[in-house]
């Protein structure tokens, strides 16, 4: 059943009613009595809409009533309450991992709003790729998320986006990405090389921790929480050259890497953290209370009045598109300037799709708003997950960095760059860097919605099923991955004798059971590129770096807090201890 009361039908409704209400019992027209009877049918219908809505359909009427559920739902917001407490993706873990299923679960929401939880892989197969285009992005979230991430191949449907993919894909295509590593390795070099000279520098200075950023910028002291200067080591920080937040700096150097990579412009937020576009996606994607309380106004008003009401959540969305987009404009100028004059030899992604020439410069404009905001944020996510898990997993960290050591030169090589090779002669670095990505999903659960009555494993799919597609679930499901799903076992994709080919999907039982890029026509178009950055990266900190978290009650992941939208990282970031090594 369709989402969102239905403003248009109501309120033409109520006009025809109060139309023919006037003529048919007052003696003459009259203003006041139109405006009785419209009011009144306009309550009485929401009503309806209301009671048909929240206790109805999804108790009386629903075919999907039938289904599998989660027990103990409260009489008007269903398992609302477990989903608004825990992290997103969590409650859809527990219930695949623990709810009986033939692949669907059905739940409800906030106002009982019914949800379709797809937990098998013959499910997931059917959503993702036999039926992949009966299932399109909600128009709320797609509506709400273009203004940021541009109306690119992410946000369209069917035909256009059938079209912008093909254009598309050979700049995504191993043959490309391939000439991207050393770009990642150089810039991932130069993030390690800034983050060790910032501690070094806060620590002979003896920084004042207190110490206040610019206007609109974070404060260093809660970026990098320098070390004590030697001498005045407290215990806790004796031996360690200083502690930083893992996710800011993650995300400044992503954000360089999208930028060289994929658009052939160094941002230079490695070098500077007051940038200007670090800092317009820094409030962005902060988790907000105003961003989730007009999520749930989406509800009951239409997108177009969201997006213009005047509070501060509207305005910095506001202010962010334009800088995005002026930036993204800019950039598609320069290449075209060099274009025209036969200079164009650069390898980067914006390049190669400019000179497939299938694109208008307003769309490429949109596709690259997207490749920023979704090539970026989600591996610095990843990147986060890395350091918490191998801070639980100290034995892990050290087993990887006596291979990064062994098998790749040192950052401080500067003539020295690596190929695809060299990181696919890397098992076991290869190996971490797919359980993190099965554990902690960066995005843990994403979103479809019917858009024509259809049928999941032979059950009836009303038009407008909201459908849950929960990585987070998926990837942790026992049933697919054995009985320590719940366990970071890098060793689980290492193969156990040769031609082990189970060692290439993790030991699952189906290559469904991965969903942290997803599956078929819109699977993430920039998967290879992210697993070559996301291993490049892990190898250049782990090489050179020791870390461990600065609070060790943080390990107790039941217990950390963990906020986002699209992608989640720990509410209070992730602080760690670091520990700059020699010898490489
Ligand atoms: C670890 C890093 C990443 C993860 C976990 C990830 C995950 C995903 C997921 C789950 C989707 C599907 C979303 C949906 O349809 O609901 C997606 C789509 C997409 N991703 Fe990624 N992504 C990552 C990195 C990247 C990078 C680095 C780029 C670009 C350079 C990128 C570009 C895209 C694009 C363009 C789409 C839309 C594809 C389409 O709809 O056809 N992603 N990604």
């Amino acid at each position: 059943m369709e989402a969102g009361l239905p403003w248009k039908s109501i309120t033409l409704g109520s006009g025809i009613t109060a139309y023919s209400a006037v003529s048919s019992f007052s003696p003459r027209w009259s203003s006041t009595a139109f405006t009785g009877y419209f009011v009144s049918t306009w309550v009485l219908s929401f009503v309806a809409w209301a009671c048909w809505k929240v206790i109805l359909w999804p108790k009386v009427f629903s075919p999907l009533r039938g289904l599998p559920e989660p027990k103990n739902d409260s009489f008007f917001n269903g398992q609302w309450e477990k989903i608004r407490k825990l992290p997103n993706g969590v409650p859809m873990q527990q219930w695949i991992a623990t709810i009986p299923n033939d692949g669907l679960i059905r739940y409800l929401g906030l106002l009982n709003q019914e949800r379709l939880l797809i937990a098998s892989p013959k499910a997931l197969a059917e959503v993702l790729v036999t039926k992949n285009y009966d299932f399109q992005k909600p128009a709320l979230m797609r509506l709400g998320l273009a203004r940021i991430l541009g109306y690119g191949i992410l946000m369209t449907e069917g035909e256009e986006h059938k079209i912008q993919r093909r254009n598309l894909m050979p700049a995504f295509a191993f043959r490309h990405v391939k000439d991207l590593y050393p770009i990642f390795w150089s810039k991932a070099a130069e993030g390690v090389q800034a983050m060790t000279r910032q501690l070094l520098l806060d620590a002979a200075k003896d920084v004042d921790v207190s110490m206040t950023a610019p206007a609109g910028t974070t404060p260093v002291s809660e970026q990098q929480q320098p070390f004590q200067a030697n001498g005045n080591n407290s215990p806790e920080t004796e031996g360690w050259t200083g502690e930083l937040e893992v996710g800011v700096w993650a995300s400044r150097i992503t954000l360089d890497i999208i930028g060289i990579a994929g658009m052939g412009r160094d941002f230079g937020a490695i070098a500077d953290p007051t940038n200007p576009l670090f800092q317009t996606y820094n409030v962005i994607f902060k988790p907000s209370r105003q961003a989730q309380l007009l999520n749930l106004l989406g509800l009951f008003i239409p997108t177009w009045l969201l997006t213009r009401l005047p509070v501060q959540r509207n305005a910095d969305v506001k202010g962010a598109a334009q800088t995005i987009r002026s930036t993204c404009a800019e950039l598609i100028r320069e290449k075209k300037q060099k274009l025209a004059r036969k200079e164009l030899t650069d390898v980067d992604i914006l390049s190669v799709a400019l000179e497939s020439g299938g694109f208008s410069d307003d769309n490429l404009i949109d596709q690259l708003m997207t490749f920023l905001a979704a090539g970026h944020e989600t591996t610095a996510s990843s990147m986060t997950w890395a350091i918490y898990l191998l801070c639980r997993y100290p034995e892990i960290q050290t087993r990887l960095r006596q291979e990064v050591r062994e098998r790749l030169p040192s950052i401080d090589d500067a003539s020295a760059t690596i190929t695809s090779m060299d990181i696919d002669r890397m098992p076991y670095l290869n190996a971490v860097c797919s359980e993190v990505l099965r554990y902690f999903s960066p995005v843990p659960m994403t979103l479809r919605e019917a858009a024509v009555e259809t049928s999941i494993q032979g059950v009836k799919v009303p038009k407008g099923t909201r459908i849950i597609l929960a990585a987070s679930g998926t990837n942790r499901d026992p049933a697919l991955w054995g009985s320590d799903s719940n366990q970071f076992n890098p060793d689980r994709w290492l193969s156990k004798h040769d031609g082990d080919k189970n060692a290439a999907s993790g030991g699952a039982t189906s290559n469904y059971a991965l969903l942290t890029f997803l599956h078929g026509p819109r699977s993430c178009i920039g998967a290879s590129f992210a697993k070559a950055e996301f291993a490049c990266l892990l190898a250049t900190w782990i090489g050179k770096m020791k870390f461990e978290l600065k609070n060790p009650e943080d390990a107790d992941e039941d217990k950390l807090e963990i906020k986002g939208g699209v992608t989640q990282r720990p509410a209070k970031g992730m602080h760690v201890k670091v520990k700059v090594l020699d010898g490489w």
